[in-house]
């Protein structure tokens, strides 16, 4: 069984700044855990901290159950939001400086970075300075740099950012492939479908308080809500907003998007106010989007420090059993 990361309890101060506060969350082998939070929430922070590049005042970061060591974190991969590339090297000069450092033999590395370089069709580049690459592929080199010595944990720090749908279709792709090996993974993101889509688990971190933490499944289907999408007349449509479960009713454009109670009979619903489902309209009926969850579980951007709950009253953990 591969050992997991523990963040626990981890706070922050940068002088009068709360970075982290009492941050926690649990990163699972096999399995990848988007972090997620607005801008300036204490994501990089707290990734900077399982590295050891930025001091908590107080908490702890475990690895396999005891406080983590420089011993582990080589066999840790990092991809920073600061792409930390050497503009001159060749893509292979540097994969193998990257490799040594986490104790690779030259041979060793070598073969990794031909091996990484030609998976992230990169090899006919192998010899050129890394500033001659685009900045996706450049992205390319850093995802390569940190995979080099096979991980057994990996933190990127936003890493689908700025890449075209090729390069993220390649980025997900070895990130899957990661995960089913057995890696844990965990990355930030503010592209919610792209976690929606590859994740397993979420933490969501609000000024810096993890709020939201468990299973992406589980959190949707455990909502007390449900989105339903159709079309409706505008007399139907003002009649559903009184009905009862009706939470929000909503035109998005194309259709009525409507958050009803999760317990509510929808099919009477629709009876209610005399329109059938289905006959070739549009009609969706799902749990919320990891988008709706995100936006409930944030405080909103003008919110003062003291309207944020406490987290006894809002945290949620659902799921991800030991
Ligand atoms: N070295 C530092 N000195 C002072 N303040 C810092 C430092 N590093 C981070 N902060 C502050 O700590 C808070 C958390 O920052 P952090 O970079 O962890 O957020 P983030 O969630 O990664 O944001 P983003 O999504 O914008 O990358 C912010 O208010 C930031 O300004």
């Amino acid at each position: 069984m591969h050992p997991m990361l523990d963040i626990d309890s981890l706070s922050k101060r940068y002088g009068d700044v709360v970075a982290l506060d009492s941050c926690s969350f649990t990163v699972r082998p096999g399995r990848m855990l988007g972090f997620l939070g607005r801008n300036g929430a204490g994501k990089t922070t707290t990734m900077r901290a399982v590295f050891g590049l930025a001091n908590p005042d107080s908490g702890e970061i475990r690895w396999d159950g005891h406080p983590i060591t420089a011993a582990d974190r080589r066999r840790f991969g990092y991809m920073p939001e600061e792409r930390g590339l050497y503009p001159k090297m060749s893509l292979t000069d540097q994969l193998v400086y990257f490799g040594r450092l986490h104790g690779m033999t030259a041979d060793e590395a070598k073969a990794a970075a031909d091996r990484w370089l030609g998976d992230l069709d990169l090899g006919d580049r192998a010899g050129d300075p890394l500033e001659d690459l685009s900045q996706g592929n450049q992205q390319r080199v850093q995802l390569a740099a940190a995979l080099l010595h096979d991980p057994e944990l990996l933190v990127l720090d936003e890493p689908f950012n700025g890449l075209d749908p090729i390069g993220a279709a390649t980025m997900a792709r070895v990130l899957r492939e990661r995960a089913a090996a057995g890696t844990a993974v965990m990355f930030s993101s503010h592209q919610l479908e792209v976690v929606e889509d590859l994740c397993e688990d979420v933490a969501i971190i609000d000024r810096g308080r993890v709020v939201v933490t468990g299973e992406v499944r589980a959190l949707q289907t455990e909502s007390p809500y449900r989105r339903v999408e159709l079309d409706l007349s505008e007399a139907q449509a003002a009649a559903l907003q009184d009905l009862d479960g009706v939470i929000e009713s909503r035109f998005d454009g194309r259709h009525h998007v409507l958050k009803v109670r999760a317990d509510v009979d929808v099919t009477r619903l629709m009876t209610g106010v005399g329109t059938g489902l289905g006959g070739g309209q549009h009609f969706v009926y799902t749990t919320p989007s990891l988008t709706q969850i995100f936006t409930e579980a944030v405080s909103p951007p003008d919110a003062p420090e003291s309207s944020t709950a406490p987290a006894s009253s809002n945290h949620v953990t659902i799921g991800g059993t030991r």
